[in-house]
């Protein structure tokens, strides 16, 4: 049997990846570094997941799996050790712990198999990180005969996730997920995987990933913000409001121009990237999970601020994402840390300061100027409290 290493073990750690092997008959081991996520892996020995296809709903028990927390005896290591295949389900601000962590593990694997291969997919939305994320690894090899070795044995790829995968929490064990696209990960790759759904090796995956990221992933972010501030909870509710669908149309519209004038692709080869087919039932997602963490989603190379930049360049009109934009800073979740951050920071610096240092530009930028322009018409509304 073949052994996959899944280090995230969340809601598309589990929810995506180990359902998915678990169908192909793999080994499964999960390495998690919080230790709620372990004890609830571990309790029952299985976990549900309810999955949305195109045309059934299907609920899946996975079972038969190790789970591992990052204790310091590191007790993953036969489970690393067996894997030439790790899935890295995280936020992209936790690799450089996870490397750190793997680090010792890699070494042991040099001096015990100097032969094997490994692949480490990474599953982040954030794109041009892959050099970044690489770094971190190289950085705890302790010589340079383990880092030559590392660079020619260990492949870290990116893939771009096109699906939604939601639970109530990290470590709960009730998993909803939608599946009607698949992974797309960027080759060359060390590890046969070819015996598992929805797994499919391709080249160009930063352009494709850009493309899916702005495509799906503005709209996306816009509808959990305004849907936030227009009192919904739930993306498939919010995206059936009145205002919320024209906004959403707006920014998925002005995003496909600059894509188009961008990128040397047609609107028939972006389709794929820039629509998931519909699940039956669309399952029921959180605005909680799609809002999450909005610093990173104004940040100056994400979702929105990516597609401004190309419109700027094109002059196309961006109207609608500094709209969404302005909703990303009026979004008081208390439960997200980052969404009280960028609150506090308002309250301390102003909102024309803040909005400049969070998206990257000049504060008498004219995108900065529309931003709060929109942000005062929300609050003229009633919509920011
Ligand atoms: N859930 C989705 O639908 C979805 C879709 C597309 C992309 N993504 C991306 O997938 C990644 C994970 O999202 P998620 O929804 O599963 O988040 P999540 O918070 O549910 O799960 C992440 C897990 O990683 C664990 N973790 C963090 N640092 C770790 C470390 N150093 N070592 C081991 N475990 C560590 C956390 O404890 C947590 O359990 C994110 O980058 C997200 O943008 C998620
Ligand atoms: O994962 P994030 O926080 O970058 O973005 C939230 C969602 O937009 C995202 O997870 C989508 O559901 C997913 O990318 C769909 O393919």
């Amino acid at each position: 049997m073949k052994n996959v290493l899944i280090v995230g073990a969340g809601r598309l750690g589990k929810g995506f990846v180990g359902e998915t092997f678990f169908n192909a008959g793999w080994n499964i081991s999960f390495l998690d570094k919080d230790p709620k996520v372990i004890k609830e892996l571990l309790k029952n020995g299985n976990y549900k997941v309810r999955v949305h296809k195109t045309d059934t709903v299907v609920d899946n028990v996975i079972s038969g799996y190790q789970a591992f927390t990052t204790d310091k005896q590191h007790s993953v290591s036969e489970a690393f050790l067996s894997s030439d295949l790790l899935m890295l389900p995280l936020y992209p601000e936790d690799f450089k712990e996870a490397a750190h962590y793997l680090g010792e593990l890699f070494e042991q694997q040099f001096k015990q198999n100097p032969n094997s291969k490994k692949t480490l997919i990474c599953l982040t939305n954030k794109n041009h990180i892959i050099p970044e994320i690489t770094a971190y690894f190289r950085d705890n090899l302790t010589n340079q005969e383990t880092k030559d070795w590392f660079d020619s044995h260990v492949a870290i790829r990116d893939s771009i996730v096109r699906r939604s995968t939601d639970a109530e929490t990290n470590y709960s064990t009730n998993l909803v997920t939608t599946a009607v696209a698949s992974l797309i990960i960027q080759e060359p790759v060390y590890s046969d995987f070819s015996d598992v759904q929805w797994l499919d090796v391709r080249k160009n995956v930063a352009m494709l990933k850009d493309i899916k990221v702005f495509t799906i992933n503005g709209p996306h972010a816009a509808t959990a913000y305004y849907g936030y501030l227009k009192g919904f909870d739930d993306i498939p509710t919010a995206a059936q409001e009145e205002d919320i669908a024209a906004l959403i149309k707006g920014v998925h519209d002005a995003t496909v121009q600059a894509v188009l004038k961008e990128y040397p692709v047609t609107r028939d080869e972006i389709r794929e990237l820039e629509y998931l087919p519909e699940a039956k039932n669309e399952m029921p997602d959180t605005i909680f999970r799609v809002g999450y963490d909005p610093i990173r989603k104004v940040g100056p190379k994400d979702r929105f601020m990516g597609v401004v930049a190309l419109c700027e360049k094109y002059d196309i009109n961006y109207d609608a994402i500094t709209k969404a934009i302005a909703c990303a800073f009026a979004y008081t979740e208390p439960q997200d840390a980052n969404a009280i951050k960028l609150q506090d920071d308002i309250e301390q610096n102003g909102l024309q300061n803040t909005v400049a240092s969070h998206i990257g530009r000049d504060q008498n930028s004219e995108v900065v100027a529309k931003i709060v322009d929109e942000y005062n018409k929300l609050a003229q509304l009633g919509l920011i409290g």
